[in-house]
């Protein structure tokens, strides 16, 4: 069984007085035990270490004040809470602030006790439903060229001057997010990317962040089961286009819902696209598609303009790569100087992003972290364009998340390939079984006449196509990504694709990358 990713916390931790906090919080209950020193907060007990304060906030599943004592155990010796915790946490025996719509301001208070608000390095926040980690590493791997110590937080990984963290959530909870910063702030970084989800948006996770230049990438079909509605959605995804979180922005026209955040602007904000016709703030050009990458130019109507290559499959994952280049510009660095960084071309390599795991013969197998139809739908397109042969499609689909979005994903799997393998994903603690009948049928009541394969597990389905293919032919295995685990009924198995599929690959005497 595989760990959960640790949380990042500065090396130095802080040492602040537990009153300090609760003259913060907007506290009429209790006064805080004189002498208590809190070295940091932590929302959940899987983050708690020796001298936390733990907030103890109600969620989907129940109160975190049930866990006080675990808290405890670990070392917190303080809890935050609020009315309905409250009694649960003193039973715990440590000094208990109660406070009313904490949620609200567990930012500000991280940013409080990690000294996150003062000498903030450049921030940028990347929000959308695909794209983000591809636009975080790309504008990191811009700023990094430039010659500035960066920081990076996506899905994938955290990176901090160079080092590099795994991931757990995409955007942390505000504990983790400052405590971050924190760290970051120590090792002298000078900006910092961080991707920014829905949900980090709607449960307070970016709090007490003031980012310098926003930027959004796209909205399609994803997250109905916690926004209900694309209008919710989107309405999630807006609040980073506010001037209390953002004061700058750039907005890709990709889908349009970019136009929607164009419409009544709360900030200032520049579009980009590769679309003539919609009369951009940015234009962005696809020069030349070559097999080691693409030549793009994006050039600003003042006539700023950066023209470089960038090693990406696909011109979504081009869109995203333009759109980091024109944020790095609207925060103020000079078009020459990025131009400069950039002579070269873009050094970046992003994790189970269409990356190709196999060798120079032999069918070509690449693994994406694509989990929605539109994802799908782009790399199928972009995989076709490169491929001689036949395309095979192998996918699942994430348990207990967002049913509505599966027959589609299914359909624009079996629209866009030539044979469709449905296999398992994260099954948490849905039927797996059930999970692929979905997808099955949805692909063969829109394609009866196509080649619809179901093979669990998935260690047999990349067998079975890897199989099935011939030298020309490519499988796209989308899903899994960069990620190291399968989320089976809460217990995280360590599994990699990319190491899956190049055993398959080995074992029909394919050579591998
Ligand atoms: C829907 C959602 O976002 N849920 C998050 C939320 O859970 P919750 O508020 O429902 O909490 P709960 O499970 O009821 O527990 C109540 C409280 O008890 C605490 N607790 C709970 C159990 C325990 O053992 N110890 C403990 O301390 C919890 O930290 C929480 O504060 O707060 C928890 C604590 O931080 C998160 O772990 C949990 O993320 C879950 C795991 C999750 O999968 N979230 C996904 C949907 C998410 O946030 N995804 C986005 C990106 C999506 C994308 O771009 O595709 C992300 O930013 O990662
Ligand atoms: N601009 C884009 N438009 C459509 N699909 C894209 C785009 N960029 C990337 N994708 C697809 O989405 C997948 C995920 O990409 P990426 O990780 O960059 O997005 P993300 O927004 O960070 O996703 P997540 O929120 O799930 O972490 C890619 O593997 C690719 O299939």
């Amino acid at each position: 069984m595989e760990s959960t990713p640790p949380v990042v916390r500065p090396s130095t931790p802080p040492q602040i007085r537990l009153e300090d906090i609760a003259g913060r919080a907007d506290t009429s209950s209790t006064p805080a035990e004189a002498g208590t020193i809190v070295t940091g907060i932590a929302l959940s007990t899987q983050s708690v270490q020796p001298g936390d304060l733990f907030v103890a906030l109600p969620g989907k599943n129940g109160h975190g004040a049930a866990y006080t004592d675990s808290a405890v155990q670990a070392g917190a010796v303080a809890v935050l809470t609020d009315a309905d915790g409250e009694a649960e946490a003193r039973a715990a025996g440590v000094p208990v602030i109660v406070s009313d719509n904490l949620r609200a301001r567990l930012g500000e208070l991280s940013a409080f006790i990690y000294g996150t608000a003062d000498g903030a390095p450049t921030i940028f926040g990347i929000t959308g439903t695909n794209g983000k980690t591809t636009t975080a590493y790309v504008l990191e791997a811009v700023l990094r060229q430039m010659g500035l110590v960066t920081g990076l937080s996506t899905t994938a990984e955290r990176h901090i001057a160079g080092e590099v963290f795994v991931s757990r959530l995409t955007t942390p909870e505000a504990t983790d997010v400052h405590a971050l910063l924190a760290r970051m702030k120590e090792q002298h970084v000078e900006a910092v990317v961080l991707e920014v989800s829905a949900q980090g948006l709607t449960h307070g996770r970016v709090d007490g962040i003031l980012f310098d230049v926003a930027g959004f990438t796209n909205l399609s079909i994803d997250h109905l089961d916690d926004y209900g509605t694309m209008e919710n959605y989107f309405d999630a995804k807006e609040l980073l286009f506010r001037p209390d979180r953002s004061r700058t922005a750039v907005v890709s026209l990709e889908t349009t819902w970019g136009q929607k955040l164009l419409a009544e602007p709360k900030i200032p904000v520049a579009s980009i696209s590769a679309d003539a016709a919609t009369d951009p703030d940015w234009r962005l050009e696809i020069l030349e598609a070559l097999p080691e990458g693409t030549r793009f130019r994006v050039q600003n109507r003042a006539g700023d303009s950066v023209e470089t290559t960038v090693a990406l499959l696909g011109d979504h994952l081009v869109a995203d790569a333009g759109l980091a280049v024109a944020m790095t510009i609207e925060a103020g660095y000079a078009a020459d100087r990025v131009q400069a960084a950039l002579q070269d071309g873009i050094e970046v390599y992003i994790p189970g992003r269409t990356e190709s795991v196999s060798g120079p013969t032999g069918p070509r197998v690449y693994v994406d972290f694509g989990h929605s139809s539109d994802a799908f739908e782009k790399t199928l397109r972009a995989v076709k364009a490169v491929t001689p042969g036949r395309v095979i499609m192998l996918f699942g689909a994430d348990g207990d998340r967002d049913p509505v979005k599966r027959p589609e994903m299914a359909r624009v799997a079996a629209a866009g390939s030539d044979i469709v393998v449905i296999t398992d994903h994260h099954p948490r603690f849905e039927d797996p079984a059930s999970i692929r009948r979905m997808l099955v049928d949805a692909a063969r009541e829109a394609f009866p006449a196509k080649q619809i394969v179901e093979v669990s597990p998935p260690e047999a389905a990349i067998d079975y196509a890897v199989d099935l293919a011939r030298d020309g032919d490519a499988i796209l295995w989308a899903g899994p990504g960069h990620q190291d685990y399968r989320d089976i009924r809460g217990v995280r198995t360590p599994y990699s694709a990319r190491e899956l599929a190049r055993d398959a690959l080995a074992r029909h005497g394919w050579p591998t990358s």
